[in-house]
């Protein structure tokens, strides 16, 4: 089985509540979804580009798509003396790619690997296929008034309630942008305390500018939101993508 990856690096989280730590992410090509403020290249490209040396801005190309040998091999090579804490698969969409994840996690949990799964968080029939060898799931609430797409709650319900059926660490992510409507966070909220339960970390993210929007939110905004959200989930945080102010992969 072979897979299309956009890229492979070694970086520090900068995301959500593990931030700081160190990551290798590997990056799948193509997503379902088309979220205004995207910041990655979700098309098929011909080459995956790795970093074989964390920073360097160097790259490696090897063509696509890659078999579960090649990329346990770069893996191996990136990462021998284990300096990531988790393996961050990302996207893109990684679950459209589940067939594929099903052979390569248990190798890689074979090999020790912690397994981060960034997703957006409503495709949760996939998710089912890959779930046990899950460690943390990074999952997206997406608000149609931030994305400027259809609105997804059933799915995200569904999703976040797998997480939990089958016990597995999860937290939400709320990226906000200056358009943010109100009711629509609200809405959320209440959806993931149902579908979650009251203890669901909520991570609201700033949006950061993007190519195809600049609405990113006032601190104004983010402080009356979070007032609002810890109304009904008391466990919220403000956490912003970092790796951007520091200009890293
Ligand atoms: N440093 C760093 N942290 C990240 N956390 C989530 C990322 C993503 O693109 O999914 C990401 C990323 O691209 N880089
Ligand atoms: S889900 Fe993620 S990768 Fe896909 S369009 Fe939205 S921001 Fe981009
Ligand atoms: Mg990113």
């Amino acid at each position: 089985m072979k897979t299309y990856l956009s890229e492979i690096f070694s970086s520090i989280q900068g995301e959500g509540p593990y931030v700081g730590e160190r990551h290798l992410f590997v990056r799948f090509c193509e997503c379902h979804r088309a979220c205004i403020y995207c910041d990655t290249i979700t098309e098929r490209t011909e080459t995956v580009l790795i970093e074989m040396e964390p920073g360097s801005g160097k790259f490696e190309q090897i063509p696509n798509p890659l078999a579960i040998d090649q990329v346990m091999e770069l893996v191996r090579k990136i990462d021998g003396k284990k300096t990531n804490k988790r393996i961050s698969l990302t996207g893109g969409a990684p679950l459209l790619q589940a067939n594929y994840l099903q052979e390569l996690l248990p190798q890689l949990c074979g090999d020790d690997h912690n397994i981060y799964l960034e997703t957006a968080g409503d495709l949760p029939q996939q998710l089912k296929t890959i779930i046990e060898w899950i460690d943390v799931v990074a999952m997206d609430i997406k608000l149609s008034s931030v994305t400027r797409e259809k609105n997804t709650f059933p799915a995200h319900w569904q999703f976040l309630k797998t997480c939990r059926d089958f016990d597995v660490e999860v937290f939400t992510k709320l990226v906000l942008s200056a358009e943010t409507h109100e009711g629509e966070l609200m809405e959320a909220v209440k959806g993931i305390k149902k579908a979650g339960g009251a203890d669901t970390l909520v991570v609201i993210q700033p949006m950061s500018k993007a190519r195809k929007t600049d609405a990113v939110p006032s601190g104004a905004q983010l402080l009356r939101w979070q007032d609002k959200v810890s109304g009904v989930l008391p466990n919220v945080r403000v956490i912003p993508q970092t790796h951007k102010m520091l200009e890293m992969l």
